[in-house]
């Protein structure tokens, strides 16, 4: 099949790069020239494992890049990832979104065989009826339903699994009207079902199917919020969250996933998906009083690592070492991490702060320039007087004899990563 992908940024390079390696024919539409300029040269504009070597492998054959949306008129079916980022009351801006629907309208207003457009953006359910598909319908001077149709097929890859995600979902929803779409989204999909027998596949409305992303995120977001604030409470308890968690885990109505306490959840997608849902429900008059405190939880986590060390040591004046900056291990992004808190706080408290990340350090000083950003984390332990463990990457797990550098040896642990040692004053935020 010919499929058009607008936006080549996290989302759309994945689902290009994979659709073309089921044997799709790809066209990768963004207005950034860079990003088309990079995937035609076989390179990748973002960084996720195996999708270099699939771009390599299939840019300039089953893939290819344009600024040009006219091109999406020789495929079948069009998918939309562009941004969808919060505004300052946590609502989305659909700016990008509508500017990019615009432009696939323009191009479809000379297609004459029905076109099937799939938004993957994540978007509040009724933004595709009420906003996407009258837009579609005004520019192409088209009805919906008879020359295209509009489908929702949400996207639940994460960074740094997000090939692997693609190729092997736990399921596929396909939010559409009518038969023809469904059957050009079965389609489309065929080789990815036929690589994984027994994908169950959610045929639904399309509101419910941005319903299934939204709830997806959240429930997610707030199992990590309810196993933080039981941490919370084990620490005063002198109980081991992560034994309680291993054990809750064990009851599969429970789950063992997403039971990791600490400094909580950041990234491109809770901390948006969460507000943005929390916007749109008091815009519709609800209260959503559970989600308000899923995000508290969240947001007191960093603060509760400040106040552990502030047991140990008086922080004003003193060289305090952060460890990790990356909202998540594996990736350089430090959107919605827990270490712009945590920073904020002790520059808020007088330290000084020497922070060592193995990759996000560049993304930070833009944030916080005053920082010192280190080249190791023992370059951030020498001559601190405390540590704050706020990114889980494998290399701190190995961290020794690069403590005995510290004035202090006191560190809080938001990940559950350190080794606590002879002579060390350690501290796990929730255990
Ligand atoms: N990042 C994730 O892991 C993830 C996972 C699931 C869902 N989502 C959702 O998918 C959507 C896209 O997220 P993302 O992280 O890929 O965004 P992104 O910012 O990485 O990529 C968006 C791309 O769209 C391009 N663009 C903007 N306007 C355009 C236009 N008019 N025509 C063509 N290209 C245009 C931009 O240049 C950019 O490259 C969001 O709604 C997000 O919530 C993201
Ligand atoms: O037990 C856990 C698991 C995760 N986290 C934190 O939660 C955040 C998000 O982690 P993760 O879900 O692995 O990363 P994302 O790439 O943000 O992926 C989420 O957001 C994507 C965008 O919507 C969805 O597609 C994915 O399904 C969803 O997992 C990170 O800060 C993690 O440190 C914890 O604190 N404890």
């Amino acid at each position: 099949m010919n499929v058009s992908v607008v936006g080549s940024g996290y989302v759309g390079t994945t689902v290009a790069a994979c659709l073309a390696d089921l044997g799709h024919e790809v066209t990768a539409i963004d207005i950034d020239t860079e990003i088309v300029e990079t995937i035609n040269s076989g390179e990748t504009p973002i960084h996720e494992p195996g999708l270099a070597e699939l771009v390599e492998t299939h840019a300039g054959e089953r893939l290819h890049a344009t600024t040009d949306h006219a091109a999406l008129r020789e495929t079948d079916v069009t998918f939309l990832a562009l941004q969808t980022p919060s505004r300052e009351d946590g609502s989305i801006d659909l700016g990008a979104l509508e500017a990019g629907t615009r432009d696939v309208g323009e191009a479809l207003a000379e297609k004459e065989d029905y076109h099937l457009v799939v938004v993957k953006s994540t978007v509040i359910p009724g933004t595709v009826e009420e906003r996407l598909e009258p837009l579609l319908e005004e520019v192409s001077g088209q009805e919906a339903g008879e020359q295209f149709g509009v489908a929702v097929n949400p996207e639940f890859q994460s960074q740094g699994s997000a090939v692997a995600d693609f190729m092997g979902p736990d399921k596929l929803v396909f939010g559409a009207e009518g038969e023809r779409a469904l059957d050009r989204l079965d389609e489309l999909y065929a080789p990815l079902v036929a690589d994984n027998g027994g994908i169950p596949i959610v045929e639904t409305g399309r509101r419910e199917a941005m319903m299934v992303k939204y709830a997806n995120n959240v429930f997610l977001a707030g199992k990590i919020s309810l196993i933080n604030e039981l941490g919370n409470l084990c620490k005063e308890f002198g109980v081991d969250s992560y034994d309680v968690a291993e054990a809750i885990g064990l009851d599969e109505r429970i789950g063992a996933k997403f039971l990791r306490s600490g400094v909580g959840w950041g990234g491109s997608c809770f901390p948006k998906d969460t507000d943005a849902l929390r916007a749109a429900g008091r815009e519709a008059g609800y209260e959503p009083e559970l989600l308000d405190s899923v995000v508290a939880v969240n947001d007191g986590q960093p603060r509760r690592m400040l106040d552990l060390l502030e047991r140990h040591t008086n922080v004003e004046g003193r060289r305090i070492a952060v460890l990790g900056l990356a909202f998540k291990p594996g990736t350089d992004d430090i959107r919605g991490s827990r270490a712009t808190l945590v920073i904020d706080d002790l520059l808020d408290r007088g330290a000084s702060v020497a922070a060592y990340d193995p990759v996000a350090s560049d993304a930070m000083a833009e944030k916080f320039p005053d920082v010192e950003y280190v080249e190791s984390a023992q370059a951030a332990l020498a001559d601190a007087h405390g540590a704050l463990v706020v990114t889980d990457w494998d290399e701190f797990a190995t961290l020794d004899g690069e403590f005995d550098d510290m004035e202090q040896q006191i560190v809080v642990d938001g990940r559950r990563i350190v080794d606590s040692r002879d002579g060390m004053t350690y501290e796990g935020l929730t255990w």
